[in-house]
């Protein structure tokens, strides 16, 4: 970790991801000499390529902007660099390394053959119009496609990015290339995409979450959950939650957040988070004008009482003290659906007080996963159903949890699902980095 430190300074971020993987997994590379003579360790942390690049784009003023482009392709051992891109304020190449670093353990966990990549930009969606948005995200492509294609690197959304980003981009890459190919995920369904991949990180973490309290003899339908966040990944939480008969009761924005106390459980109040976040103001408080519910300014969710909780918004959205908080109220199951959306000393509060903790490289998957669907439907050139690719969903999930069981559970019977998410996501690898040599 000193050295680490030492060659990744003012990274913060990415030293947090990458110590967390590290604590889980160290007995097991120290009992292994393959992994120890091929420096898996050493070799593992250190992206393959980084590229970074300058996006310059017009205003609707007509002023020249100028933001930083970012793509991470850090390890591709067993399969193409995978991973979205985040368009967001506070992004840097820090943050989009810790996001590259996780993608590697998650995209393994999920059975299909993905490397790890993230990239992205400073550039902020907030207040841009819509051709604001088309001209940065062709600057953006201008420059990214070279390093892009579909045995290469398939890059997808993140925070900022959805479906209509993915569109200009791929857009632009045509235009440059001539080629319709999968060389991204999230694509609308005319020109390539998936069905359910809008959905799939959402669903996927109600799938994972009900198979967790099914291992502790619980069950989702009846509970009462708190989600952060109101963008794709909490639409797609919010309508499964309710498909499984749970009530959530809080969604938020960086502006406060919504209590619900009847549950954001009917089409009108679903549908209307697609409208909020498609505004480009990132505000959430408007929900509560339009459906009566409450607004709290400049807080969090973590203080209403529940019975699980799923941070769906930015890393390090829960620390210690809304640990602290959850735990007096009751939670019993915490769902981490953003990336490293804990602290890591929330993270250790849970696991100390063996409350019930998810983390995201194995409760978010989904979204990956599907995306590794979009892209074999792609090289088949065949469409799957809503119903094929959603069963399919759910058994990755399903083997996700199993995995985490296996390399996790305790002498106590507490199922420590970090460790087992990273021993499970780092062997793949790690194994195959061996039989590829350096
Ligand atoms: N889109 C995907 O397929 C996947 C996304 N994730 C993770 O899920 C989380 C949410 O991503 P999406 O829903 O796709 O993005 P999004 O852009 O649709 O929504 C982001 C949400 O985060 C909130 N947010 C942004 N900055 C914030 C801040 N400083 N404080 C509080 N809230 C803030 C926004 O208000 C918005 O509600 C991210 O952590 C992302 O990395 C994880 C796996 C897959
Ligand atoms: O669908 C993808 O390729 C990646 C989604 C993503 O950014 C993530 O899993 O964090």
């Amino acid at each position: 970790m000193k050295d680490l430190e030492a060659r990744n300074p003012a990274q913060p971020e990415f030293i947090q991801a990458s110590r967390e993987v590290i604590e889980s997994i160290i007995d097991v590379v120290n009992s292994n000499p393959k992994y120890l003579e091929n420096k898996i360790l050493e070799r593992i942390t250190e992206p393959n390529l980084i590229h970074e690049f300058k996006v310059e784009w017009e205003n609707d003023k007509h002023e020249i902007m100028v933001n930083k482009g970012y793509r991470i392709q850090f390890n591709n051992a067993i399969g193409p660099y995978k991973g979205g891109l985040r368009f967001h304020r506070a992004v840097t190449l820090g943050t989009l390394k810790f996001l590259g670093f996780e993608q590697i353990f998650k995209n393994s966990l999920t059975g299909l053959p993905m490397g790890g990549g993230k990239g992205g930009s400073d550039f902020d969606p907030r207040g841009k119009s819509d051709a604001e948005i088309l001209r940065f995200c062709r600057s953006f492509m201008t420059s990214l496609f070279k390093y892009i294609g579909p045995e290469i690197d398939v890059p997808a959304g993140d925070i900022g990015v959805g479906g209509r980003e993915i569109g200009y981009l791929f857009g632009q890459y045509k235009r440059l290339t001539q080629q319709h190919e999968g060389v991204l995920t999230g694509k609308g369904l005319n020109w390539g995409g998936s069905l359910v991949r809008p959905e799939a990180t959402g669903f996927g973490t109600m799938y994972f979450a009900n198979e967790v309290l099914h291992a502790h003899g619980d069950d989702i339908k009846g509970k009462t959950i708190a989600i952060s966040g109101f963008g794709n990944v909490a639409f797609g939480a919010v309508l499964k939650a309710k498909q499984l008969g749970a009530k959530v009761v809080t969604i938020s924005g960086p502006d406060g957040y919504i209590y619900d106390e009847n549950g954001i459980n009917t089409d009108e109040k679903i549908n209307y988070m697609l409208e909020l976040r498609a505004s480009n103001n990132d505000v959430v408080a408007p929900f509560a004008e339009k459906f009566g519910a409450k607004f709290i300014p400049g807080k969090k969710p973590w203080e209403v009482p529940v019975d699980m909780a799923f941070p769906c918004a930015i890393q390090n959205e829960l620390n210690a003290e809304d640990a602290a908080t959850l735990h007096k109220n009751g939670v019993k199951y915490v769902i981490e659906t953003s990336n490293m959306g804990c602290t890591a000393d929330a993270v250790q509060y849970f696991i100390k007080n063996r409350i019930v903790f998810a983390p995201g490289k194995a409760a978010n998957a989904g979204g990956v996963a599907v995306s590794g669907l979009e892209m074999s439907q792609n090289s088949m050139k065949l469409n799957w159903t809503a119903e094929e690719v959603d069963a399919k969903l759910k058994n990755i999930m399903t083997n996700i949890h199993a995995s985490c069981v296996k390399e996790g559970k305790e002498s106590d019977g507490y199922i420590n699902y970090v460790k087992g998410a990273n021993i499970a996501g780092f062997k793949k690898v790690a194994d195959a980095m061996v039989d590829l040599g350096y």
